[in-house]
């Protein structure tokens, strides 16, 4: 296949999945000594409200996703096959003992330090790729699809198909920051063009970082091939008002309004 379709060949009927990522119940939970809120239970509201995966990324810190949530999650998921476990994290920390044992769905490289307040940039595929090459034929190797998370840059895609991800996860933050402003329309463009060159390499497409029901439904509408959005943030702090499966519902009506999944009748 010409790895530079144009754009406007590419035709890719959508569905964009929901992950649900569940730092945020792990961090609530872990300012006691008491178990609660349950991971898992947020989890499973989450699954049975009709998200289509649960997202994760355990800090080296342990600041909220701890080691034992990561199993848990891996036994859970067994019970919902249709379910996809998404596993983040700098595999030149502690992300690929995590992929060793529980083989997840997907494995999200991202470039944080270890003391990092959150993630806050992509990868420098340039400077990193004698790195990432090997932890991503691993990956390959146990059965594990590979997203780098990455700064919307078109001219990086080709370097991004050369090390051999399977797909990008672009980082939203400054669409977000952007979100409601004079500058959506530009920043937005900057995303949409990431993703086409993206899609004309045959990269499959996530998003996350702030997302939020305020923003979401323009960004895929924009954004051409999206396959899952990881939301967790935003998503935790609208429960605390609707409800985790109310909230749920909400995202997932936000992704059918932007005309990438089916109506949930
Ligand atoms: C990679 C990314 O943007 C988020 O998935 C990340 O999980 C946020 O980490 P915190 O929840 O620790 O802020
Ligand atoms: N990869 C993004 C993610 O999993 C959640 O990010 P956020 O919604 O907590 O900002």
């Amino acid at each position: 296949m010409n790895p530079l379709v144009a754009p406007e060949q590419i035709v890719r009927p959508h569905r964009c999945a929901l992950s649900v990522n569940v730092n945020k119940v792990a961090h609530l939970r872990n300012t006691r000594h008491l178990g609660i809120p349950s991971v898992a239970r947020a989890a499973t509201l989450c699954l049975q409200a009709g998200a289509q995966g649960i997202t994760v990324h355990p800090r080296p810190d342990e600041r909220h996703i701890r080691a034992g949530d990561v199993m848990e999650l891996a036994a859970l998921l067994k019970q919902w096959p249709e379910a996809q476990y998404n596993i983040e994290g700098n595999p030149t920390q502690n992300l690929m003992a995590f992929i060793r044992d529980v083989r997840p769905h997907q494995a999200t490289f991202v470039p944080d330090s270890e003391d990092q307040f959150t993630s806050d940039h992509g990868w420098d595929v340039a400077k990193d790729a004698d790195r990432l090459r090997p932890l991503i034929e691993e990956c390959h190797g146990l059965g594990v699809r590979v997203s780098l998370f990455m700064d919307p840059l078109p001219e990086a895609m080709a370097a991004v198909r050369e090390l051999g991800a399977d797909r990008i996860e672009l980082y939203t933050e400054t669409y977000a920051s952007a979100h409601g402003t004079p500058r959506q329309a530009e920043v937005l463009a900057q995303f949409t063009r990431t993703a086409e060159a993206a899609l004309a390499l045959g990269l499959g497409i996530n998003a996350g970082h702030d997302l939020n029901l305020a923003n979401l439904t323009d960004f895929i509408r924009a954004v051409p091939g999206v396959d899952e959005v990881s939301i967790g943030h935003a998503l935790i702090a609208d429960a605390l008002e609707y409800g985790l499966g109310d909230t749920v519902h909400r995202y997932l009506r936000a992704i059918v309004d932007a005309g990438a999944a089916e109506s949930l009748a």
